[in-house]
C-alpha cells in the first residue's frame, strides 16, 4: 500500500460494521515523550504504530533512550530521568508535528547541540511562537533558513534562572504550548506560562495535562492564561500506560456512519476519552446523526427521519476532526459553515484550500475565506463525479474524501500518506462498506458479450460500460489526429483527454455522434492495436471505473474481471466458435446496410483475439474465478439469465 501511486475506490451503497481504532497520534507521541524524560521504565501498550511516531521514536533512539519490546506489540521506555544522554545530534522529524515543537523545547532546554529538521512542508510550518518563548528563558536557537521556521539548530546555554514568567503565543498552535509544558519540569523551578491572545486547540491541552499528570506532574492553572510548573516536578513512570483510540480517526468511520445507513461503531475511544475530538460527535448529533456512546465506543447512524442538515460549526476545538465534516456536509440539506478553521492553513498542507480544491474537482460547490469554510451540497448527488484527489501528502486529506464514495467512484492518490496516522486505513474503510456490485463479462470478438451486458444491465436496471468502445472511440480519435496507432505517448494523451461523452443512445466524441464509425471492423483492429498499449490500457482505467455508480454496474471488456474490476462480484467469460462468432457479426453488418466477406469476418476475429490473447497487458483469457458460458448453442435470452442466475440478482 505505501508505494502505490493510487488507489481506486469504488462507490459505495453502504456502511455498516465495528472498527477497532489505532492509537492516538496525540498521546502517543506525547506519552513517548514524557516516558523518555520520566524515571523509571514504563511500558506502553497499544501505542499507534505510524509515520509520526516512527520519527519520534528514531529521535529518542538517537538521543540514546532505550526502547525495548514488551511483548504483544508493547514497547519500555528506559527514561533518562531529565538528562537526555546524548548531547549532540542531528535529527530528522519529518513532518511529525507532535514530534517537531515538544523535542524543539525540551532539547532546547536539555543543554546540548541538536539540529532538528523535517521535509520541507515541515520548513514551511511556524514554529517562531514556540522559539521566542524558549529564548525568554535562555535558550539559544538559531532558524537556519527563515527566522521563526525549522530547520533549527539548537546549542547548550546559560538558561535564564531568574525568570519566573514565560509568554507564548496560543492562535497558531496549540503545539507550542504543550511542548514549553512539557518541557518546563527540565528546569526544576517554579515557572509559570502565560498565554499571550487567543488560544486554539485547548482540548490539545487537555490531553498534555492529562498526560503531564499521569507522568506525576501537576500543572496549577488559571483558566487558560496561567499554567505553573512547581519547582521539584519530576517525571516518574506510570509503570504501565494504556493508549487510548485515536479520536480523530474515529471521525471518518463515525462520519461514514451517519451519511451511509449505519450503524458504525469505533471502538477505542468514548464517553471516558480525555481527547477533544471526540466532541466531532456533538457536530454530528447538531447535523441529525444518531449518536450513543460507551465508555470505550462511540456508534453514529444516520437520522431516522429525513436527511442530515447543515449546520455552522466553531471548530476551533476539534481542528482535525472539523475537516471530516467537508465530506459529511455533501450529504446534508442546506449549507455548512465551518469557522475558527485558520490554523487549517499551517498544517500539513493548507487543508483550507486543499480541501475546497479538491472537492470542486469532484463537482462540489465550496467558498472560503482566510478562515472559514462553506459547503454548499448539490441538489442532486449525480452533479457529482469521478476524479482523481490530491492528497498533498496529507493523511487526513486522504482519509475524508473516502466518504465522497457515497456519490461518486475516485481516485486517491500517494494513498499511503494515511501512515502519517493510520497505517491500513482504507482496509479498514473496505471492511465496514459495502461498494457497488459489479458483473464483469469478459470474452472474444463477436461472442455477444455487449448484447448480453446491455440486456443484463436492463433487466437489473444498472448501469453498462462497453469497454471496447472507449478502445475503438481512442482508435478513431487517433485516426482523425493523423496520429500513428503504434506511437504509445501520443495515443495513451488522446486516451487520456477523450472528448467523449453518451447521449440519446449514441457516441459522440466532441459534437459528431461516431458509433458508425466506430463499429467498423476497421476500427476493431485499431482499438486491439491501441488497447496492447500498457500506456493506453492505464489512461483508460479510471474512466471505465467511473462507471461503477449504485445501484450496479455490468461491464463488458476483456479485462473487466481480470484488471479493471478485480473484486466484481460475478465475473463471466462469455464465449462461442470462431465460425459461430464470425456468422453472427456477419448478420449484424448486413442487417445495419453494411456489406462485409465472411471469410473476411472470420479472418479478422481470429487475428484480433489471438493479439488480444497475446499482449502482455491484460490478455484476453478465461480468469481462473470467471464462470465460462459458451453461447454456440443458446440463445440471447437463455444466455441473459445464465448471467443472472449467476448473480444471483433478479429481474427489476
Ligand atoms: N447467444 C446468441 N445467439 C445468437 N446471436 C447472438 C447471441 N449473442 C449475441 N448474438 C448476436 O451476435 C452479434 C454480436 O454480438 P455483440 O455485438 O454483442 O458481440 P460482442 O462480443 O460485444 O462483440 P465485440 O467484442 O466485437 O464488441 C449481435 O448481432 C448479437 O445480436
Ligand atoms: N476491455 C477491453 C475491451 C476492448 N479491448 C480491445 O478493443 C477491441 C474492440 O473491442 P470490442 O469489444 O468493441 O470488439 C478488442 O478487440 C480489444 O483489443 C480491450 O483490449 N479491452
Amino acid at each position: 500500500m505505501n508505494h502505490l501511486p493510487f488507489l481506486d475506490l469504488p462507490a459505495i451503497l453502504s456502511a455498516g460494521g465495528t472498527v477497532r481504532l489505532p492509537g492516538s497520534k496525540s498521546l502517543s507521541n506525547r506519552i513517548l515523550l514524557l516516558a523518555a524524560l520520566a524515571e523509571g521504565e514504563t511500558e506502553v501498550r497499544d501505542l499507534l504504530k505510524s509515520d509520526d511516531t516512527d520519527r519520534m521514536l528514531e529521535a529518542l533512539a538517537q538521543l540514546g533512550i532505550r526502547v525495548t519490546p514488551a511483548g504483544e506489540g508493547a514497547i519500555t521506555v528506559h527514561g533518562c530521568g531529565g538528562k537526555i544522554p546524548v548531547k549532540e545530534a542531528q535529527l530528522f522529524l519529518g513532518n511529525a508535528g507532535t514530534a517537531f515543537r515538544p523535542l524543539t523545547a525540551a532539547l532546547a532546554l536539555a543543554g546540548g547541540a541538536y539540529h532538528l529538521s523535517g521535509v520541507p512542508r515541515m520548513h514551511e510550518r511556524p514554529i517562531g511562537d514556540l522559539v521566542d518563548a524558549l529564548r525568554h528563558l535562555g535558550a539559544d536557537i538559531e532558524c537556519l533558513a527563515n527566522e521563526g521556521y525549522p530547520p533549527l539548530q539548537i546549542r547548550p546555554a546559560a538558561l535564564n534562572a531568574t525568570a519566573a514568567t514565560v509568554p507564548v503565543k496560543g492562535n497558531v498552535s496549540s503545539q507550542f504550548l504543550t511542548g514549553l509544558l512539557m518541557a518546563l519540569p527540565l528546569l526544576y523551578r517554579t515557572v509559570t506560562v502565560e498565554v499571550v491572545g487567543e488560544l486554539i486547540s485547548k482540548p490539545y491541552i487537555e490531553i498534555t495535562l492529562a498526560t503531564m499528570g499521569r507522568f506525576g506532574v501537576d500543572v496549577a492553572r488559571e483558566g487558560w492564561q496561567k499554567f505553573t510548573v512547581q519547582a521539584g516536578s519530576r517525571y516518574k513512570s506510570p509503570g504501565v500506560i494504556y493508549v487510548e483510540g485515536d479520536a480523530s480517526s474515529a471521525s471518518y468511520f463515525l462520519g461514514l456512519g451517519a451519511i451511509a445507513g449505519g450503524p458504525v461503531r469505533v471502538e477505542g475511544v468514548g464517553a471516558d476519552s480525555v481527547q477533544g475530538d471526540i466532541r466531532f460527535a456533538d457536530a454530528l448529533a447538531a447535523m441529525g446523526a444518531r449518536i450513543t456512546m460507551g465508555p470505550n465506543w462511540i456508534e453514529a447512524a444516520p437520522p431516522l427521519n429525513g436527511s442530515l442538515k447543515g449546520i455552522e460549526q466553531d471548530c476551533l476545538a476539534i481542528p482535525d476532526a472539523a475537516m471530516t465534516l467537508v465530506p459529511v456536509a455533501v450529504f446534508a440539506k442546506g449549507l455548512t459553515k465551518l469557522t475558527g478553521i485558520a490554523s487549517w492553513r499551517v498544517k500539513e498542507t493548507d487543508r483550507i484550500d486543499a480541501m475546497a480544491n479538491e472537492l470542486r474537482k469532484l463537482g462540489g460547490t465550496v467558498e472560503t475565506t482566510a478562515d472559514t469554510l462553506t459547503v454548499y451540497p448539490p441538489a442532486n448527488l449525480d452533479e457529482l463525479h469521478c476524479a482523481e484527489i490530491e492528497t498533498y501528502d496529507d493523511h487526513r486529506i486522504a482519509m475524508c474524501f473516502s466518504l465522497m464514495t457515497l456519490a461518486t467512484p475516485l481516485r486517491i492518490l500517494d494513498p499511503g500518506c494515511t501512515a502519517k496516522t493510520f497505517p491500513n486505513y482504507f482496509d479498514r474503510f473496505a471492511e465496514v462498506t459495502t461498494a457497488v456490485p459489479v458483473i464483469a463479462i469478459d470474452g472474444p470478438s463477436a461472442s455477444g458479450k455487449g448484447t448480453v451486458t446491455q440486456r443484463v444491465a436492463e433487466a437489473l436496471g444498472w448501469h453498462y460500460l462497453d469497454s471496447g468502445a472507449l478502445y475503438r472511440l481512442t482508435a478513431l480519435a487517433a485516426r482523425k489526429a493523423g496520429v500513428d496507432w503504434n506511437n504509445e505517448a501520443a495515443v495513451a494523451h488522446i486516451a487520456a483527454h477523450l472528448p467523449v461523452h453518451f447521449a440519446g443512445g449514441l457516441t459522440f466524441l466532441g459534437d459528431e455522434a461516431v458509433d458508425d464509425q466506430m463499429r467498423t471492423e476497421e476500427m476493431g483492429i485499431g482499438a486491439s492495436t491501441v488497447g496492447a498499449l500498457p500506456a493506453v490500457r492505464e489512461a483508460l482505467l479510471l474512466r471505465q471505473r467511473a462507471f461503477r455508480q449504485a445501484p450496479g454496474l455490468v461491464a463488458d471488456g476483456r479485462d473487466m474481471g481480470s484488471v479493471v474490476f478485480p473484486d466484481a462480484t460475478t465475473k463471466v467469460f462469455l464465449t462461442a466458435s470462431a465460425a459461430v462468432r464470425a456468422e453472427r457479426r456477419y448478420k449484424q453488418l448486413m442487417e445495419k446496410g453494411f456489406s462485409a466477406k465472411l471469410q473476411n469476418i472470420l479472418q479478422d476475429l481470429e487475428d484480433r483475439d489471438a493479439r488480444d490473447a497475446a499482449r502482455s497487458v491484460a490478455p484476453l483469457r478465461q480468469e481462473a474465478d470467471a464462470k465460462l458460458l459458451e453461447t454456440s448453442h443458446l440463445t440471447i435470452v437463455q444466455a441473459v439469465n445464465q448471467v443472472l442466475d449467476w448473480s444471483g440478482n433478479k429481474a427489476s
